[in-house]
């Protein structure tokens, strides 16, 4: 058993964790749970040996341990799957499996049967079928979950940290990283799952911890609570959870239109159109093509086949120049590798698109002007930051989420992409975003929603359409857009189908 004990912690005077405890078992999942910036990551950053506590212990089995480094805390059978893989995508899964702990045969060559082998033996024990000598570039991204979870318990790792494990996931992908948890508890592993789905959370997890502003507020057994209950915890309030979706009338205007567009290998003969006030949904599941089509859209692929209409004008969306000079705005998934800047500070990233509105006839800066809008957008979406001027990285991975979607609506678009704009974010601040999601529609903005999440689009979308390998598999709306008749179209079965499942 693990027992994180008082533990405080500070970054200069912002006081981050105040005397937290945490008592992780053998053989139980416990979900760490709260708000945005609520100290989660930093907390398992003490356990994970990768940040030291200003105050508090840490007791393993009985005896007190200190970590300084991640690979103290490894050592004592503590690992930590982290957000953003650390998988080398050039190299085979059992090179990856043996980083930096390579097994030799000589001083000069590593003894590549002897990992292929060991690696099998792991895979076998977790019943994963996947190839050791399989390229992880060609893995999607369950498996490279389970790459991870392999890794850590090869280093024989009796408790694992696993920070928002399901967030880029689908479905069926989710469900396959549970059953691995599922065969690991069994093990007598523990397991610590942080994340913002609460059904996830409510369906994998024995016991629960919330923190809210750096304390422990909540702690218990899931089966004696509720997602909604887990909700008002993490936010300090009621979160509401009606549909949030406005009818559009069928006279609006089209402002965005798509004819048979092609490319080459994602996806195949796409029409649709969005209206002014709406909002459109896109679902579907792994390799349904979606991300492709509208990156297309926002000018990442030119040689697309097909016509793109803005205001009933034709458009050719060259580069993502041309995108930008159409006022399409397109928030991409993958925040750390395709949306923030981290070199860059808070305003930097924030302000980015919007530059050139605050620049003077000699191209220079108006900072005050760039200040003031970005505290706009930063008091909206509710953004918990220090200064302007601190890195994007010293945020929290949701505010970091916002400080994107600032960054976005200050270009004022008249076509919004949004490819799961709510990864990682909290629950209150979900629907924060859903609300500038329905003004923006109001204003008359079009807005296209991606996401993986059926509640998220059943909630927000006037209609949605469902994706499966590169086309459009049907479109549901109203009362049809329910869970069930999603997961049919995105595995490629037919409406009928759904309707007589239903009627049996
Ligand atoms: N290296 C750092 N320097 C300064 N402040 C930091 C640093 N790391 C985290 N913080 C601050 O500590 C607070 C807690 O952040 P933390 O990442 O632990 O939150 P979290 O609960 O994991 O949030 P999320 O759900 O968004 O991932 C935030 O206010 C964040 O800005």
């Amino acid at each position: 058993m693990i027992e994180m004990k008082n533990i405080c912690k500070s970054f200069g005077s912002n006081l981050v964790l105040d005397d937290v405890d945490l008592n992780v078992e053998s053989g139980k999942i416990l979900a760490l749970l709260g708000e945005n910036g609520a100290g989660k990551s930093t907390l398992m950053n003490i356990l994970g040996g990768v940040l030291s506590s200003d105050q508090g212990k840490i007791v393993l089995d009985g005896q007190e341990v200190q970590f300084h480094t991640p690979s103290q805390s490894l050592h004592k059978g503590i690992a930590f799957i982290h957000q953003e893989l650390n998988l080398i995508n050039d190299l085979p899964v059992y090179e990856n499996m043996f980083l930096s702990n390579e097994i030799k045969k000589n001083r000069f060559s590593l003894d590549m049967n002897k990992m292929i082998q060991e690696t099998q033996e792991i895979f076998d024990k977790l019943q994963i079928d996947l190839d050791p000598k399989a390229m992880v570039s060609s893995l999607d991204a369950s498996y490279k979950q389970f790459v991870e979870i392999a890794r850590a318990l090869m280093m024989n790792a009796n408790y694992i940290i696993m920070d928002e494990p399901t967030t880029s996931l689908t479905g069926p992908e989710i469900e396959r990283v549970f059953g691995i948890m599922r065969k690991l508890k069994k093990q007598d592993v523990g397991i610590i799952f942080i994340s913002h789905k609460l059904e996830e959370v409510m369906e994998i997890c024995d016991n629960y911890t919330v923190l809210r502003n750096g304390k422990m507020v909540a702690c218990g057994e899931t089966k004696s609570t509720n997602p909604h209950e887990l909700a008002k915890h993490m936010v300090g309030h009621e979160v509401r959870s009606d549909v949030l979706h406005r009818e559009v009338d069928d006279n609006n205007k089209v402002v965005l239109k798509v004819e048979k567009l092609s490319n080459d290998k994602d996806f195949e003969d796409i029409s649709f159109e969005v209206k002014e006030k709406e909002v459109l949904g896109i679902t579907g599941l792994l390799g349904d093509g979606r991300s492709e089509l509208f990156l297309t859209l926002f000018g990442d692929t030119p040689n697309y086949t097909g016509k793109v209409y803005l205001n009933d004008k034709e458009i050719k969306i060259k580069n993502i120049h041309s995108a930008l000079h159409n006022d399409i705005a397109y928030v991409p998934k993958n925040r750390k590798e395709n949306a923030i800047i981290s070199d860059m500070n808070i305003l930097e990233n924030g302000t980015l698109v919007s530059l050139g509105r605050y620049a003077n006839k000699l191209g220079m800066i108006k900072k005050e002007k760039q200040c003031e809008e970005f505290e706009k957008e930063k008091q909206a979406l509710n953004i918990k930051m220090g200064k302007n001027s601190d890195l994007i990285t010293s945020l929290s991975g949701g505010n970091q989420q916002k400080v994107v979607l600032s960054k976005w609506l200050l270009s004022r678009p008249k076509v919004l992409i949004l490819d799961n704009p709510t990864q990682g974010v909290d629950v209150g601040s979900k629907e924060e975003i859903y609300d500038i999601i329905h003004e923006l529609a109001e204003q008359g903005v079009a807005i296209i929603l991606l996401s993986n999440e059926a509640q998220e689009i059943i909630r927000t979308c006037n209609r949605t359409l469902v994706m499966f390998h590169g086309k459009i598999q049907g479109e549901l709306r109203g009362a049809d857009m329910n869970d069930h008749k999603i997961m049919t179209l995105a595995t490629g079965s037919k409406l009928e189908n759904a309707n007589n499942e239903v009627s049996q």
